[in-house]
């Protein structure tokens, strides 16, 4: 194992100097090609918001199981609620996930008409004071954040540096409470099993309690520790398709921690009508794939996922 993930301070893609934002796209390009996964700094969310988010996640699943069933993903639907121990399993030839989850999407205003699209839906909410509010505040800052890095990866890919941003404003992202119990005597199974993610990128807020581990180029498995006042990020299936595989989106597994783990995800999947179409920028890579709206994309993957779930579970 070896750790050797980047940091990039991700300040500068706000300054009006275009070569210091261009510097830092670089480093994300570089990143990018590479592993698809690096360490965020300078992101601006303050310490105070994540303290408040671990400690209404730890919350939430501290909960007893009826309430927290009440809330169930296949109630609530449209990938939103709440996710059972042993209910989702990422790497299809391992056991299931010892995880639970909840997952909140984005609020439209009544009568917005985006609400007709796919993957859109009410939210269900935990009885527990201040939660919500606090939920969707953070939600809209991973949004703004995750808006800024693409505008490096625009710049990096050659394009117009906001050339994602309407693909963006709306979009079908999904913020995850996750909490791993610790491994326990004779249970079987990954705390999340080997898999890539979904979406565009993830902004992944993690609390000290080892388990994330990346599958370097070299098939080894790369260390994800905890780096204080920073994000663990990576870019999934979509913007790799989206770049034209000029990105990897790159395998990563939870390893059952020796102690409680609580892991907060920001997973930033575009506007369902978003049309990702591979960027031929680079005029000896044509485009490798059709183009396809990032609804059909992301319903492709998750039909994967939940397949071995019985349907009345
Ligand atoms: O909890 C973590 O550290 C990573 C989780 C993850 O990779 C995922 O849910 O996609
Ligand atoms: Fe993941």
């Amino acid at each position: 194992m070896t750790r050797d993930l980047p940091v990039i301070d991700v300040a500068p893609l706000r300054s009006p100097d275009r070569a210091a934002r261009r510097q830092v796209a670089a480093a994300l390009g570089k990143a990018c090609r590479e592993t698809g996964f690096f360490y965020v700094a300078g992101h601006g969310i303050a310490d105070a918001t994540l303290q408040a988010m671990f400690d209404a996640a730890r919350r939430f699943f501290a909960q007893p199981l009826d309430a927290k069933r009440q809330l169930a993903r296949n109630l609530v639907g449209n990938n939103r609620g709440y996710v059972e121990l042993g209910h989702e399993r990422l790497d299809l030839d391992a056991a299931p996930d010892r995880k639970e989850a909840f997952n909140i999407g984005l609020e439209l205003p009544t009568g917005h008409p985006a609400h007709a699209q796919p993957f859109r839906g009410a939210n269900a909410w935990p009885d527990l004071p201040g939660f919500r509010a606090l939920m969707l505040s953070y939600y809209d800052a991973c949004l703004a954040l995750g808006t800024l890095i693409h505008r490096g990866f625009a710049l990096d890919l050659g394009l117009d540096e906001h050339v994602f941003d309407s693909a963006l404003d709306l979009p079908m992202a999904t913020l995850r409470l996750l909490h791993y119990p610790p491994a326990a005597a004779g249970v079987a199974g990954p705390g999340a099993g080997t898999h890539t993610d979904y979406g565009n990128l993830t902004l992944l807020a993690v609390d000290g309690v080892a388990g994330l581990q990346v599958q370097g180029r070299d098939g080894r498995w790369i260390l994800a520790p905890h780096i204080p006042g920073c994000f663990v990020c990576n870019i999934g299936d979509c913007l790799m398709r989206w770049s034209n595989d000029i990105y990897v989106s790159t395998p990563h597994r939870v390893s059952p921690p020796e102690r409680d783990r609580t892991s907060i995800a920001f997973f930033l999947d575009p506007n369902p009508d978003a049309i990702v179409t591979p960027v031929t920028t680079d005029p000896s890579r044509p485009s490798r794939y059709p183009p396809v709206t990032g609804a059909e994309f992301l319903q492709s993957r998750l039909d994967a996922t939940y397949r071995h779930v019985p349907a009345a579970f």
